[in-house]
C-alpha cells in the first residue's frame, strides 16, 4: 500500500473490525496512518504497509448518508486532491457533499459493496451461506416442517393431528383422544410448529394445579420450550422487588404501573385454579396478548344455558383475546353435552352457534357417514339420490366443490365441517390405534362391617368411611386390611391406589406408612405443587422409592404413572368417565404390561352394585367406554334406584345398560364416531408424514451441516460415543452466531432413538434452537455474503473472472400476512463470466467447491480494487439474468395463496346461510387479508444475497 494513497479527510473501513464503522483519516506521519472512527468513538493508528483498511468509494446510483442523518443518491463523483466530492440528490435538489461529511456508521448490505469494502470471507463461509439457504428452503417446503424437533416417538395419530392442526392459521381445536394417548404431546407438537414457523410467539398454557410441573417438564424435555410459571409465589416475589418508593409513587399518582408477570415471558404456564381465585392474575392475563392458549383437562369448564362456571367464564374471556385455542380433554362429555357444545362454541362460534341445532344435527350423522363412505369407496358417478342429499346439505356450494381440485375429498371435508362433528374436534381411540396392553379386572368382594350399616346404599355407600371416625374405619374396614396384605404380596411391584377423597388418601397413606411399614406416598389436592412432585418422584424411583402411591381423584388426574402395572380402586366413582380417567393413569402410551385392576368392594352395599354396573353393564374395566355417561343419562332413574338398594332393579339395570351401551356404540360407530375418526387420523397421510420426517432427519445431513458451521464459527467438537458429540467453545468461538453453548460445553446426540433413551443428551435436530439459531444468524448477518476464491481449470485461461451469485425472494409485508408460507427462500444460483455467459449448469456449486481454493487475505485485498469494474459488470449481468425467474415464483405463490384463502371465504359464506351471527365484516376481513397478501406478493423482488468472485489461476 502506497503512502500517497492516504489523504486526510478520506473515508476507509477496517475489514478486521467492521464494527468500527466508517473511519476518517486524521493524521499521516512517517509510515503510520491514524483514523478516527466516530461511530465507535475510537481512534486507531496503523502501519501503512499492512493496514487492514479498505477505501470506501460510493458509486453513482448508491445511497449515502451524512453525519446529520440526511440521505442522498450519488449522481457524480469528483476527486479533489484525493478527497471525494459527491454530487448527490435528495429527491429535489443536487448537493455537493464532501466525503468528510459522511455518517460514521456504515452498513454494506449489498454483497458487492461488502467486497469492495474489504468485508469478504473465505470460501467456507460462502459455502455455509449457500448451504443454509438451501436447507432453509427445503425445510420450509417440507411436509415435515415443525415436526422434526420433538423428542418423541413418531406415532401416526399424533403426527397426523399435529400436522393437520398446526398448519392452520390461529388454530382452534379440541384434542379429545382417549385417556393417555398423548394429547399433551399433540398440543406440544402444534405449539412447537407454530413457534418454529413464526406463526405464534406468545403462548399461555392453563392446567389444573396438579399438572403444572408435569407440563413444565414435558414442554422442556420434549420440545425445548422453556415456560415460566405464574403463580402466587411469583406475585409475592414481584411485590418484594417493588420498592416502597414505587408503591408510594403509584399510590400518590394513581395508575397501574405494576409489572404484569404474564407479559414478562413469551411462554407462560398458569393453573386454572389460580386464575379463578386471583382477581389480579385474571386481570393481568387478560391484559396480555396471546397467539395460542392451551387448556388441559377442559372438561372442568362446565356450562349450561342457565349457568356458566367460573372456570368456563375465565377461559371464555381469555379465548376471546387469544388467536388460537387448544382444548384438551379425554372425556369431553363428562359434565354433559351442553358443556361440550359450549366448549366447541368457544372454538368455532361460526359453526357451533345453537345448542338445539347441535343436538338435531346428531340425528343425521349416520346418513352423512353412509354418504361419505360411498364417496370414499366408490369411484363411479355420484348417484342421483346421493346428489340430492348433498344438494340439500351443501346447496350451491356443491357445484363449486365438485368443479375444484380433488372434488370428492373437498365434498367430504365440507360435509364434515358444515354438518358433521366439525373440523375442530379430534379424537383417537385405542380401538383405532391398537397395540395397547390388556386390562385385567380382579374383583375382591369383602363383607360390609357393622359400622357402615345404615349408610351402605346410595351415594354415601360409595365412600362410607366419610362419616366414620378415621381411627375406626382404618381398624374395621376390611378394604384396609386387604390392601395392606395385597401390597405385601405384590411387593416389590409398584401399585397406584386411587380413592375419591383426599382425606381417605391421607389417612390410608399414614396408616400404611406408619402402622404397616409399607413405603408409600400420598398424592392429593391439599399438597403443595412441590410436595406433589416430590411424592410422584419418590414413587417413580425404582431403587429407594415408594411401593404405593395413594392418590385422590382430582389430585392424580392427568398424571403419568404408566411405569406401574397394578391399580387398586379403593372405591368406585359415580361417573363412568371418572373411572376411565383413573384407569388412564396406567393405561397410557408407554405401558408395556397387562394392567391389573384390583377392585375391593363391600358386599351388600352400593359399591357392589356400582361394580356390577361398571363391569357387566358397561364393561368399563376391560375396555375404555366412551358411551358411559350417555348410558348413565339413559338409565339414570334405574341406576339411582339400584344404588339405593332396590335389589329387584339391579339385574334389570345391568341388562338395560348393556343393551343401551351396545346400541349407542353401534349408533356412534356408524355415525358420530365414524365421522370424528374420519377427521382424526388418515393413516396413509400420517405414514407419508412420518416417512418425510424420517427422511428429513437423515442424521448425517444435519450433523454434516453443523460440523461445517462449527468449523467456521469456532466450536470444538469431540467425538463422544455412537451418534453423540461434545461441543465446546473453541479459541475462535463466535458467540454471536451460536446461542446456548455453555462455557464447559454440552453433550449432544444426533439420533432420535438415542435421544429418547438418554434424556441427559441434547437432541440436535434441524429444529433444535442451536441449529435454527445458527441458520438465522448466518442468513441475517453478513457472514459469507461476499467471498473471493481462486480456481484452476485447464479450460479457462488464467485471469478469467467468474461470479457465482445467490438470490432470494424479498417481499416486505406485515408479519400477520404470513407470506413466508407462500414464498420460497429460493436460493436462485447463477454463475456468469464478464461477458454475461451463464455457466451454472456447466459448473454446479458442489463441483466449484471442489475446485476452488482460498486466496490469501493480503493478496485478495490487493486484487479487489483492480477487478472492481468487472465485478460491477458481472453484478449487472446476474441481476439481468435473474429477472425472468421471478414471475414463475410469484405465480406459484399466488396460486398457493388462493388455495388457502378461497376455501376459507367460501366456508364462511356457506356457514353464514345457517348462522346469522356470522358478520359480513368477518368475511370482508378475510377478503382484505387475501387482497393485501396478493398485492404484497405482486411487489416481491429478487435480492442479491451473496456473491463469490472467482479468479482463475
Ligand atoms: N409420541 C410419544 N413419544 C413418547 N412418549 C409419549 C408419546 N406420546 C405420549 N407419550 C407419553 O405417554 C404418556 C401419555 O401422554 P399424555 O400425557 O400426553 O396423554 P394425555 O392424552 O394428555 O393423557 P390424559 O388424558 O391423562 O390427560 C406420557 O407419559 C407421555 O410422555
Amino acid at each position: 500500500m502506497d503512502t500517497s494513497e492516504f489523504v486526510i479527510g478520506q473515508r476507509w473501513v477496517s475489514h478486521s473490525d467492521t464494527g468500527l464503522g466508517l473511519g476518517i483519516v486524521t493524521d499521516i506521519s512517517g509510515r503510520r496512518v491514524t483514523l478516527g472512527f466516530p461511530a465507535a468513538d475510537e481512534e486507531r493508528t496503523y502501519a501503512i504497509d499492512n493496514a487492514p483498511l479498505s477505501r470506501i468509494v460510493y458509486q453513482i446510483g448508491e445511497e449515502i448518508e451524512t453525519y446529520d442523518g440526511q440521505r442522498y443518491i450519488v449522481r457524480a463523483v469528483d476527486n479533489l486532491g484525493g478527497v471525494l466530492m459527491y454530487h448527490a440528490d435528495d429527491g429535489t435538489d443536487l448537493h455537493e457533499i464532501s466525503e468528510v461529511k459522511l455518517a460514521g456508521s456504515v452498513n454494506f448490505s449489498a454483497p458487492h459493496q461488502r467486497l469492495f469494502a474489504g468485508q469478504f470471507d473465505r470460501n467456507g463461509a460462502f459455502r455455509l451461506r449457500f448451504a443454509t439457504l438451501q436447507h432453509m428452503n427445503r425445510l420450509r417446503a417440507s411436509a415435515a416442517q415443525g415436526l422434526i424437533g420433538a423428542r418423541t416417538q413418531h406415532l401416526p395419530h399424533q403426527i397426523y393431528i399435529a400436522h393437520e392442526v398446526a398448519r392452520r392459521h390461529a388454530p382452534r381445536v379440541m384434542l379429545a383422544d382417549e385417556v393417555g394417548l398423548g394429547k399433551t404431546i399433540e398440543a406440544g407438537l402444534i405449539l412447537h410448529y407454530q413457534l418454529h414457523t413464526g406463526r405464534a410467539k406468545r403462548a399461555l398454557i392453563v392446567v389444573p394445579d396438579s399438572l403444572t410441573h408435569q407440563w413444565l417438564v414435558e414442554m422442556l424435555r420434549r420440545f425445548n420450550l422453556r415456560f415460566s410459571i405464574v403463580d402466587q409465589s411469583r406475585y409475592d416475589a414481584l411485590q418484594d422487588e417493588q420498592s416502597d418508593v414505587d408503591a408510594l409513587v403509584s399510590h400518590i399518582f394513581g395508575g397501574d404501573d405494576s409489572v404484569n408477570p404474564f407479559e414478562s415471558d413469551q411462554l407462560v404456564l398458569c393453573s386454572l385454579d389460580f386464575l379463578v381465585n386471583s382477581d389480579q392474575a385474571r386481570k393481568d392475563a387478560l391484559r396480555s396478548d396471546w397467539d395460542l392458549m392451551i387448556v388441559d383437562e377442559a372438561h372442568h369448564l362446565a356450562w349450561s344455558p342457565e349457568h356458566a362456571s367460573a372456570e368456563y367464564q375465565i377461559v371464555e374471556e381469555l379465548s376471546g383475546i387469544s388467536r388460537g385455542l387448544l382444548l384438551l380433554t379425554a372425556t369431553p362429555e363428562q359434565v354433559g353435552v351442553a358443556s361440550h357444545f359450549a366448549r366447541l362454541r368457544l372454538l368455532d362460534p361460526a359453526r357451533f352457534h345453537d345448542l338445539e341445532t347441535f343436538r338435531e344435527e346428531e340425528q343425521q350423522y349416520e346418513s352423512i357417514n353412509s354418504v361419505v363412505r360411498r364417496l370414499q369407496d366408490d369411484d363411479s358417478e355420484i348417484s342421483a339420490d346421493d346428489r340430492k342429499l348433498l344438494q340439500a346439505w351443501l346447496g350451491n356450494e356443491l357445484d363449486q366443490l365438485l368443479a375444484g381440485y380433488d372434488p370428492r375429498q373437498s365434498v367430504i371435508d365440507a360435509l364434515l365441517d358444515r354438518h358433521g362433528t366439525g373440523r375442530v374436534l379430534f379424537r383417537n381411540t385405542r380401538a383405532a390405534i391398537q397395540g395397547f396392553p390388556e386390562r385385567r379386572p380382579t374383583p375382591v368382594p369383602l363383607p360390609c362391617p357393622e359400622m357402615y350399616q345404615g349408610q351402605a346404599y346410595g351415594m354415601p355407600g360409595l365412600t362410607p368411611e366419610r362419616r366414620v371416625l378415621e381411627e375406626q374405619w382404618l381398624a374395621e374396614d376390611p378394604r384396609v386390611d386387604w390392601l395392606e396384605k395385597e401390597l405385601a404380596s405384590l411387593r416389590p411391584a409398584k401399585v397406584v391406589v386411587i380413592c375419591a377423597r383426599a382425606e381417605t388418601a391421607m389417612a390410608l397413606e399414614h396408616y400404611l406408612q406408619l402402622r404397616a411399614g409399607i413405603r408409600s406416598a400420598a398424592f392429593h389436592e391439599h399438597l403443595s405443587l412441590l410436595e406433589r412432585d416430590r411424592a410422584a418422584a419418590y414413587f417413580a424411583d425404582t431403587e429407594q422409592g415408594a411401593q404405593a402411591l395413594i392418590c385422590s381423584e382430582i389430585g392424580s388426574e392427568g398424571r403419568n404413572f404408566q411405569f406401574a402395572h397394578h391399580l387398586v380402586l379403593f372405591d368406585l366413582p359415580a361417573n363412568p368417565d371418572l373411572l376411565e380417567q383413573r384407569i388412564g393413569r396406567l393405561d397410557r402410551i408407554g405401558q408395556t404390561d397387562t394392567i391389573d385392576i384390583h377392585i375391593p368392594y363391600l358386599q351388600g352395599t352400593s359399591q357392589e352394585i356400582q361394580f356390577r354396573w361398571f363391569h357387566e353393564g358397561l364393561n368399563a374395566f376391560t375396555e375404555s367406554c366412551a358411551v358411559g355417561v350417555a348410558v348413565q343419562e339413559a338409565v339414570h332413574s334405574q341406576w339411582q334406584k339400584a344404588l339405593e338398594g332396590d335389589a329387584g332393579v339391579t339385574d334389570e339395570l345391568v341388562v338395560a345398560s348393556a343393551q343401551e351401551s351396545q346400541r349407542l356404540k353401534t349408533l356412534l360407530q356408524n355415525g358420530r364416531d365414524a365421522l370424528i375418526e374420519l377427521n382424526s387420523c388418515r393413516p396413509e397421510v400420517a405414514n407419508e408424514l412420518i416417512a418425510a420426517i424420517e427422511e428429513e432427519e437423515g442424521e448425517a445431513q444435519v450433523r454434516d451441516y453443523m460440523m461445517e458451521a462449527f468449523d467456521i464459527l469456532g466450536v470444538e467438537v469431540e467425538d463422544h460415543a455412537d451418534h453423540s458429540d461434545i461441543l465446546r467453545p473453541g479459541e475462535q468461538y463466535q458467540a454471536g452466531h451460536v446461542a446456548g453453548l455453555p462455557e464447559d460445553g454440552i453433550t449432544v446426540t444426533w439420533d432420535r432413538q438415542n435421544a429418547l433413551e438418554r434424556e441427559d443428551l441434547q437432541f440436535m435436530s434441524w429444529e433444535h434452537p442451536m441449529v435454527t439459531g445458527v441458520m438465522d444468524s448466518v442468513t441475517s448477518s453478513g457472514l459469507g455474503k461476499a467471498a473471493l476464491a481462486s480456481l484452476s481449470v485447464k479450460a479457462l485461461p488464467a485471469g478469467t473472472l467468474l461470479m457465482e451469485a445467490l438470490f432470494t425472494v424479498h417481499c416486505p409485508a406485515p408479519d400477520a400476512l404470513e407470506l413466508t408460507r407462500y414464498l420460497p427462500v429460493s436460493p436462485l444460483r447463477l454463475l456468469v463470466d464478464v461477458n454475461g455467459k451463464e455457466l451454472s449448469g456447466a459448473l454446479p456449486h458442489d463441483r466449484l467447491n471442489d475446485l476452488c481454493s482460498n486466496i490469501r487475505r493480503r493478496t485478495a485485498q490487493a486484487i479487489v480494487p483492480q477487478i472492481r469494474p468487472q465485478v460491477e459488470t458481472m453484478v449487472d449481468h446476474v441481476e439481468r439474468l435473474s429477472g425472468p425467474h421471478l414471475a414463475p415464483l410469484k405465480a406459484q405463490a399466488l396460486d398457493q395463496l388462493a388455495a388457502t384463502f378461497e376455501p376459507e371465504i367460501r366456508r364462511l359464506e356457506a356457514l353464514k346461510k345457517v348462522n346469522p351471527s356470522i358478520r359480513n365484516e368477518e368475511i370482508d376481513y378475510l377478503r382484505n387479508q387475501f387482497e393485501a397478501a396478493r398485492q404484497a406478493i405482486g411487489h416481491a423482488s429478487l435480492a442479491l444475497e451473496g456473491i463469490r468472485v472467482i479468479v482463475t489461476a
